[in-house]
């Protein structure tokens, strides 16, 4: 199974640092890991940095399997201007990096990953006229098709709503365990976090705070010291953990 780990990792913009030196245990795959933050706390930049879109110190290791596309990243930021259709756009991604002969089972794999994300009735619109929600959608079918081993997703459910997070969140966690990749989905919905994913790494003020199993990680004392909120996690009533924010601390 794949495996991610970091060895003092930093990046930097120009001669604007934003992180340095973030080194981690395995991230392994068959799981779902969430990065989570406050704003600019530099979860994106982390996930430019991890697939080589962004330069830096430090040693990205990848392990156990042999693939020539191991890395995908699905921006935050899925606007489209390009005059496709969203079959179009899903193809491309899937040619992205091989040649342009078309095989059936690449377009039956297309309709298998468009129809899991509940997409089909769209394949055939432009990109351009979609809803964000929409957009979003086929921005996480244009990653999959790509079918890397390591699947860096910047908050994939932020335009999309309740039910449809709750959708496209199980099936990424189906995904991961049924095929061992490895998920890291940066994330500002805490509760997300604790319900599908299993690891969590934290990063503010420049660093890698914490990582480790979600339970753990997500606390009281972190909420406090890293967001500035008086918080508890408590058990909903289907006895699972929940975070409840009582106020933000001055
Ligand atoms: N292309 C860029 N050039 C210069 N600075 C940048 C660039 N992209 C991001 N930054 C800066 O890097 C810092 C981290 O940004 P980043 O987008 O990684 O944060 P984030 O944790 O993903 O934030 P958010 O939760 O708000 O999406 C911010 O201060 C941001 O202004």
């Amino acid at each position: 199974m794949v495996a991610l780990r970091l060895e003092a990792v930093g990046a930097q913009y120009g001669r604007h640092r934003i992180f340095s030196d973030i080194t981690t245990s395995d991230i392994s795959g068959g799981a779902l890991t969430a990065v989570i933050g406050p704003n600019a706390a530099g979860k994106s930049t982390l996930f430019k940095r991890i697939a080589s879109l962004l330069k830096g110190d430090g040693v990205v290791h990848v392990s156990g399997e042999e693939s020539l596309r191991p890395i995908c990243y699905m921006p935050q930021d899925t606007g489209a201007n390009a005059v496709l259709t969203v079959y179009e756009s899903v193809l491309l991604a899937s040619k992205q990096g091989s040649g342009w002969k078309v095989a059936d089972n690449e377009l039956l794999e297309i309709d298998r990953i468009l129809k899991a994300l509940k997409i089909t009735d769209l394949a055939f619109r432009d990109l351009g006229e979609l809803s964000g929600g929409q957009r979003q959608l086929v921005a996480i079918a244009q990653a999959l098709v790509r079918k890397p081993e390591i699947l860096l997703m910047d908050e994939p459910t932020s335009a999309l709503d309740l039910f449809r997070q709750i959708e496209v969140l199980q099936f990424m966690h189906s995904l991961a365990r049924e095929t061992g990749i490895a998920v890291l989905i940066a994330l500002h919905d805490l509760n997300h976090a604790m319900r599908y994913c299993e690891h969590v790494l934290v990063v503010a003020d420049g660093r890698l705070v914490v990582n480790g199993p979600t339970l753990e990680v997500i606390t009281p004392a972190l909420l406090r010291d890293v967001y500035r909120v008086e918080a508890r996690v408590e058990t909903c009533t289907h006895g699972r953990p929940m975070v409840v924010v009582d106020a933000a601390l001055g």
